[in-house]
């Protein structure tokens, strides 16, 4: 499974906004189709190897996509077969299949199947599940290679229902831009490999992909302040913290202080008692504090929270923390980045709806604070509707303290100074990097080991 990086992405509603200012620009959406079929052709190509390869088209402009596509392997010499499901329904579907110059077969569960299944039967229009013998009829060709045309049919393009293809794709081809779907569950596991072809749009690039993953070193003249100093607040389970602050000098902060915990996971960390807080936060050198991991709900929490508020400082707030702070994030004027997982997502903004993507903007401008909404298809918000999707990541994260390891390196990132939401790009991108480079058998501690 793979995405590529730095990639826009577009909801339907955006990809049609995209569309209509091609057609001002004079691009017909008759001529986006033959880029998308184009593109299509040329993957089928590479993929089939010679071998016959079956399109399936839909009534849309997805199976538009199909017939061009068809059209245009077969002129190469493909042994390519069509089998529709329905008539075309749409004025580009019909003029691509008046194209195509090869039989239609039935889409049924006769058809017999090919060594390579092009999936054009249903794009981002899709306004309902497919039928249930539809989906009886595809899952008979999982045996042979899949290539799904911009999303793999049954899957809600905008990534708001949980509806699960029934055609797993072995490689998605997006086009023009990546959809939510290809970035959010349950759909992006049923993408494979997705490639990007532009066909002709030109995108909004507030959502997109994650960035290639380029650990940033230090400037030639770099001393340990200036590298970032952060102020991990441990709770009354310290561990959690120590992996926080241990994350924090690890992903590159200059200097870490760990207050309110006895033990240093690092010599390096400099440890000290909780009544040491309060001076700690008038620390003109101090970039960033991280208070929430090991540290549960009640007053004791409450209490340190406002005061990492009233200091002003640049924060991550990670559990418990979130909540505490909710009351007062939106009217404080600091730089937040927040990590809630899912339950703590749930929990803490229950009245959101949408897609992944969508709540997490919402909690991004109800807090004005960067929302790292965690899971395996972690979405970084910012209150400016800027968003980067973190899918595929890595597995191997999925294990216990990782996240108190990620609060640790948003810590770092932020405390360098620079955009919030750039240091929550970064600190997910240096997360999911280790949990690459370290694969089978990580545990949390690893992250942090040299
Ligand atoms: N956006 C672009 O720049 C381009 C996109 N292209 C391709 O077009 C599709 C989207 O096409 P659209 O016609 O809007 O929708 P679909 O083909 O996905 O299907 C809509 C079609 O199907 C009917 N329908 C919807 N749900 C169901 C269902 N569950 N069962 C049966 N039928 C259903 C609906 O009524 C419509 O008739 C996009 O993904 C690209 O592949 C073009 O290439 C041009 C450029
Ligand atoms: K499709």
């Amino acid at each position: 499974m793979s995405i590529p990086p730095d990639a826009p992405i577009l909801t339907g509603a955006a990809m049609r906004e995209a569309e209509a200012a091609c057609a001002i620009q004079g691009t017909s959406l008759s001529e986006l189709m033959d880029h998308a079929g184009a593109a299509v052709a040329d993957t089928a190509w590479r993929m089939a190897a010679g071998a016959p390869i079956l399109i399936l088209c839909g009534p849309g402009n997805n199976g538009g996509d199909g017939y061009v596509a068809a059209q245009m392997l077969a002129e190469r010499g493909a042994n390519a077969r069509v089998a529709a499901l329905a008539e075309p329904a749409t004025k580009l579907a019909t003029a691509a299949r008046a194209r195509w110059n090869g039989p239609v077969e039935t889409l049924d569960e006769q058809t017999k199947p090919a060594p390579l299944i092009v999936d054009a039967l249903f794009g981002v229009g899709l306004s309902r599940p497919l039928a249930d013998g539809l989906a009886a009829t595809l899952r008979r060709f999982a045996a042979s290679r899949i290539l799904a045309v911009d999303v793999p049919s049954g899957a809600d393009g905008d990534g708001a229902k949980d509806w699960v293809p029934p055609l797993p794709a072995d490689v998605t081809l997006a086009l023009g831009a990546l959809k939510p779907a290809h970035v959010l569950l349950p759909t992006a596991a049923a993408c494979g490999r997705v490639l990007l072809a532009p066909i002709g749009i030109s995108a909004n690039r507030a959502m997109r992909s994650l960035p290639a993953i380029r650990p940033a070193k230090p400037r030639p003249d770099a001393h340990k302040f200036s590298r970032g100093m952060v102020l991990v607040f441990a709770g009354p389970m310290p561990g959690a913290a120590e992996l926080t602050a241990a994350a924090a000098l690890r992903a590159g902060a200059g200097y870490v202080v760990l207050d309110g915990s006895e033990r240093a996971p690092f010599a390096a960390i400099i440890v000290e008692g909780e009544d040491k807080f309060g001076e700690r936060l008038d620390d003109p050198r101090v970039g960033a504090v991280v208070i929430g991991p090991g540290f549960p709900a009640g007053d004791e929490l409450l209490f340190d929270v406002e005061a990492v508020l009233d200091s002003g400082k640049p924060l991550v707030l990670d559990a418990a923390a979130i909540a505490a702070a909710l009351p007062r994030l939106s009217e404080t004027p600091c730089k937040a980045i927040l990590t809630p997982h899912e339950g703590e997502f749930a929990r803490t903004f229950p009245q959101l709806y949408g897609s992944k993507i969508d709540r997490a903007k919402a909690a991004a401008v109800r807090t004005q604070a960067v929302v790292v909404y965690k899971g395996a298809d972690t979405i970084i918000a910012a209150p400016d509707g800027r968003v980067a999707a973190a899918w595929p990541g890595s597995p191997w994260l999925a294990t216990a303290g990782t996240g108190d390891v990620l609060a640790g390196a948003c810590g770092a990132m932020l405390a360098r100074g620079g955009d919030p939401f750039d240091a929550a790009v970064a600190a997910v991108g240096w997360h999911i990097a280790r949990g690459q480079a370290i694969g089978p058998g990580l545990v949390a501690d690893d992250l942090v080991r040299a």
